[in-house]
């Protein structure tokens, strides 16, 4: 390509450089919502390109493109009205805001929607030592003991998962906790966790972080 051409043509080119970048960095999106803007964005960039590269508008690509941007935007703009119409109470509101800010706000619904909150008294059981763990527990606030061979050994309050262990080892609890007084929870039942866990690799992925993390806490506790 001679340099008088490029600085004639140097706009076309410039859109067609924004249209590849875009692209690509769609290609590199966990997001589904910056993947779909992206799209829109490269895929209306090579609209104009093919419109003014040649002496006449290729349509073929033009209408390709398009398609793209109108599907792009539609699923962009049922995306935007889902996540508009999911509410959340204020205690999930502040959940999802400091500890479980790793997922998006639509599959934090679904995880809720598995949930179940409830206010344990002080003397309920949740995991006994040798016997297998009913659920996973948060614990949003109040405090529990871990009591290993009945021997207590440390308590835990807000911000714990209890019961990660025999959730991510399917193994029996290693020990009984105990609540020691009202203490709010929001637990998941084993199976169905799973089951949702199952179809939303994603999700999966963040609930591992956030057990490594929850398992580093303990470990400087211990
Ligand atoms: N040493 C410990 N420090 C913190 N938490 C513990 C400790 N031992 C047991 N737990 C918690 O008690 C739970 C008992 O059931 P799990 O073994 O599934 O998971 C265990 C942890 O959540």
């Amino acid at each position: 390509m001679s340099l008088e051409l490029f600085l004639d043509n140097w706009p076309n080119y410039l859109i067609y450089f924004i249209a590849y970048v875009s692209a690509l960095s769609a290609f590199g999106c966990n997001s589904i919502f910056w993947l779909r803007l992206l799209t829109i964005i490269s895929s209306s960039c090579f609209v104009i390109y093919y419109a003014t590269i040649g002496t006449e508008p290729l349509w073929l690509d033009i209408t390709s493109e398009s398609l793209l941007v109108l599907v792009n935007a539609v699923m962009l703009t049922l995306l935007w009205y889902r996540q508009k119409s999911i509410q959340f109470t204020e205690e999930e509101k502040e959940l999802y805001a400091t500890v479980f800010a790793r997922f998006s706000a639509f599959e934090f619904y679904k995880l809720i929607h598995v949930g179940h909150w409830q206010t344990f008294e002080a003397g309920d059981v949740l995991t006994k030592q040798g016997k297998k763990v009913p659920a996973l527990y948060f614990i949003y606030n109040g405090e529990v003991d871990i009591i290993v061979d009945n021997c207590k050994k440390l308590s835990l309050r807000d911000g714990y998962f209890i019961g990660e262990l025999s959730f991510t080892l399917d193994q029996a609890a290693n020990a009984d906790v105990i609540v020691n007084q009202p203490t709010r929870i929001l637990y998941w039942p084993q199976a169905e966790l799973q089951q949702l866990l199952k179809r939303n690799p994603a999700m999966k992925n963040a609930l591992e972080a956030m057990i490594t993390q929850d398992l580093a806490k303990k470990l400087r506790q211990d």
